[in-house]
């Protein structure tokens, strides 16, 4: 049963939730974790929609950035107003909800301020340092952001340039810019809106150098918003999205600040300089560590979103006929179509259950490291690196994918599709460049297979990588077997490629070291095979949280149809990692046949419920941005009264003409007259 079934809706659409085999409500609750959200979801967005203050006054593809930014400022102000009625302000999750149904993705001036500040005080200061900073930072009297990343150095921090020089004189630190390179680059809300940065600087004492430290650093005048002095700030210039996001730069010019604005939860400097080691030399990454393992759920919802688009709209569309003379077809009725859009939203039900989970691990994670625990920290980290990678790069790839099924109109702003692209690529890059990140989880990978070439391993391995060292249940694949029903034999072959590739790397890393390459050459030279371990990791971790997370789900109907997008997505990705699978002959030609035949004939099965998966995660409108993904499916009049709507139409003066009434087109008329013989 599709519950969004609407009088006046195009019939095209509603023939399509007609369809439906499964209760949209029963599986959006499962979506959104509890019915509970699913209503407050709902309760929020409906206030959202009645307050007009909270919405764009034109669409935002019509504004420049600067109206943007104004327009995102107005916006959040409102929004913070709206708060107290609109929703429980001491949540979190009501918070981003609140915020993601009014600002979008695109940023806004305190986008970094919430999404970090808070977090990463908790996890750096000590307790005095909390009751000084952190009630000012949730009660807005300050704003702030993270500024780690530098004009010469983004991923390689241990040669970050910005210094902090401790004074046992004035125990003060100074802070310091000594390069070009050394300015800070790309923060958020830089630019023009925060007023404080937490501050990723080289901590020096006695002329030694202790490595990057967090340090709590106002930047302007609370008052008239200048810079403070010995600070220059400015905004980097317009990006490939996210530009209603004001990042940065800044220079430190000796700038002093107090010996207790270094954050001391975990390392400490006494007064007289004496430095106090923290328990784990990475504690101060852990924003990075949060960030990574909650991206997940934003890129599941990113690819969610751009599937939804694109299906609602393929049953809109009718281009061609598939038996001559019936009349032209749905364009989902294309199995082109079909292949391109279901992994799509497959993969997103595969990275939402991820993303659980790892969100999950990392508040376990947090509530360790606070009690002086860390022995999860390099489990964590591993994963939630290689996660941001393989998930952010297939998120990407798979709106890119869902734009171009849109033909013309997913070419166009009105779409909706190319600023959700843009906006969510940059999640290839923040927060660790791909490459490096699954190189993060390859080091970990590395220490695995050592302990398995060497007789197991030296303590119970974490559960993540247990698998390493079961023995396999079988020499070759099982795919085909038609008892399969638990999917373990697809999970096996998972298995199979990510034990494959990960010793593969290491026998030949080993193999470039014995040969008498250092283990830095050797890394190197081995890289692209370390990168292909940790994608075969991830894709057997992702696909063991997604067959979990459906054999959890009581409701049949609703198990059914995820059943078969689980199918779908585990038989896509066997035929994507074929040429690995068959390399070693554990898969045999007719296993990679079956595995095609099962996805072709999973899209056919899964292709009626195509839009009532997409409606359950009851995307409203406003969050689509999209006219294509209208719920109501009526598309064509809104693209006229859309392209209408252009500032270019607002009269019917000729550019070109107003061209010509200046001395340079005066000129141009002549040469062309000239030219042509006009
Ligand atoms: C719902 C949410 C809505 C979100 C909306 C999103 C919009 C937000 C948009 C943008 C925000 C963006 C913010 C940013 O981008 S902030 C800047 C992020 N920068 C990076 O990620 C830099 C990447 N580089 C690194 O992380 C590191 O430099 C490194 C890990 C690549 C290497 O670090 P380095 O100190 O040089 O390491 P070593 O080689 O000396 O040691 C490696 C060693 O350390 C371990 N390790 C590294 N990091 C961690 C960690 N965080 N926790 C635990 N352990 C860590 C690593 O595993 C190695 O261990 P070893 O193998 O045992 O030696
Ligand atoms: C939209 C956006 C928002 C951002 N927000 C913030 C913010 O709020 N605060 C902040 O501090 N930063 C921020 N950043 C910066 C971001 O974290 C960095 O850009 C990112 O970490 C990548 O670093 P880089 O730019 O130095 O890339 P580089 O490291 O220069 O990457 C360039 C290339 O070199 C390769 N490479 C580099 N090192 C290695 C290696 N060791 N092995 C193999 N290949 C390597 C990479 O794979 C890549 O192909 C933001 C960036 C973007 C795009």
């Amino acid at each position: 049963m599709n519950r969004y079934i609407q009088v006046g809706d195009n019939t095209n659409i509603t023939e399509e939730r007609q369809k439906a085999t499964f209760d949209t409500e029963v599986l959006g609750s499962i979506i959104y974790e509890g019915q509970e959200r699913l209503n407050r979801r709902r309760e929020i967005a409906k206030y959202v929609e009645e307050h007009q203050d909270l919405h764009d006054p034109k669409p935002r593809a019509f504004m420049t950035r600067l109206e943007a930014i104004e327009n995102a400022s107005r916006k959040i102000i409102a929004l913070k107003k709206h708060a107290e009625q609109a929703i429980n302000a001491s949540d979190p999750s009501e918070n981003y909800l609140f915020q993601s149904f009014v600002m979008g993705g695109e940023g806004h001036p305190i986008a970094l301020h919430d999404l970090l500040t808070a977090p990463v005080l908790l996890a750096n200061c000590d307790d005095e340092q909390l009751d000084l900073w952190l009630p000012k930072a949730l009660n807005y009297e300050l704003n702030a952001t993270y500024a780690q990343t530098e004009l010469g150095h983004g991923t390689n921090l241990k040669d970050l340039e910005t210094t902090a020089t401790y004074d046992t004189k004035t125990e003060e630190f100074i802070l310091n810019s000594p390069t070009i390179t050394s300015l800070k680059w790309w923060p958020g809300n830089l630019g023009k809106s925060c007023d404080h940065v937490v501050l990723q600087a080289q901590l020096y004492i006695h002329g030694k150098c202790y490595g990057a430290h967090l340090f709590w650093v106002q930047i302007r005048d609370l008052n008239t918003h200048k810079p403070l002095p010995g600070i220059t700030v400015g905004d980097i210039g317009p990006k490939f999205g996210m530009n209603t996001n004001d990042n940065g730069f800044l220079k430190f010019d000796h700038v002093k600040i107090p010996r207790r604005h270094m954050m001391m939860k975990h390392a400490q400097v006494d007064p007289d300089g004496t430095y106090h080691a923290p328990i784990h030399a990475k504690l101060g990454y852990s924003s990075m560590l949060y960030l990574r393992s909650i991206l997940l759920g934003l890129f599941a919802m990113n690819l969610a979103q751009s599937a939804a688009v694109a299906i609602r709209y393929s049953v809109i569309r009718r281009q061609g006929e598939i038996v001559p003379g019936e009349g032209e077809v749905k364009i989902l009725d294309y199995q082109t179509q079909q292949h391109r859009l279901l992994p799509q939203l497959a993969r997103a039900f595969a990275f939402l259950a991820t993303g659980k989970f790892i969100r999950e691990m990392c508040f376990k994670v947090m509530q360790d490291i606070r009690s002086g625990e860390v022995g999860l920290l390099a489990d964590l980290h591993a994963i939630s690196c290689g996660l941001k990678a393989t998930c952010s790069f297939q998120m990407a790839l798979g709106i890119e994918q869902c734009r171009m099924a849109c033909g013309g109109h997913g070419y166009s702003l009105a779409s909706g599709l190319p600023q959700l692209y843009s906006l969510a690529v940059g999640g290839c890059t923040y927060e660790g460049e791909n490459m490096v990140m699954l190189l993060q989880l390859a080091r970990y990978l590395m220490k695995v297979a050592n302990d398995v070439r060497n007789g197991g391993p030296k303590e119970e391995p974490s559960e993540i990588v247990q698998y390493y060292f079961r023995p396999a249940k079988s020499t070759t694949c099982l795919i085909d077997q038609a008892y399969d029903t638990n999917h373990q034999y697809v999970l096996d072959t998972f298995e199979h490629a990510s034990k494959r590739a990960t010793l593969a790397a290491y026998d030949k890393l080993q193999g470039l070291k014995q040969k008498g390459l250092s283990n830095e050459q050797a890394w190197n030279e081995t890289a692209v095979e370390l990168c292909k371990a940790s994608r075969a990791h991830c894709r057997t971790f992702i696909a063991r949280m997604f067959v979990e997370q459906v054999q959890q789900i009581a409701d049949l109907p609703v198990k059914n149809v995820m059943n078969d997008l689980l199918e779908l997505y585990l038989f896509y990705e066997i035929t994507e990692a074929a040429t690995t699978l068959m390399e070693d002959g554990y898969m045999r030609g007719q296993q990679l046949r079956f595995a095609r035949h099962k996805v072709y004939s999973l899209l056919e099965k899964i292709r009626p419920n195509a839009v009532s998966l997409v409606d359950s995660f009851d995307f409203t409108d406003r969050q689509l941005e999209s006219v294509l993904g209208r719920r109501d499916g009526h598309v064509y009049e809104n693209l006229l009264a859309w392209a209408q709507s252009s500032p270019l139409n607002k009269d019917d003066i000729d550019c070109i003409y107003s061209f010509f009434t200046n001395d340079l087109g005066n000129f141009m008329l002549i040469f062309y007259r000239y030219q042509y013989s006009l």
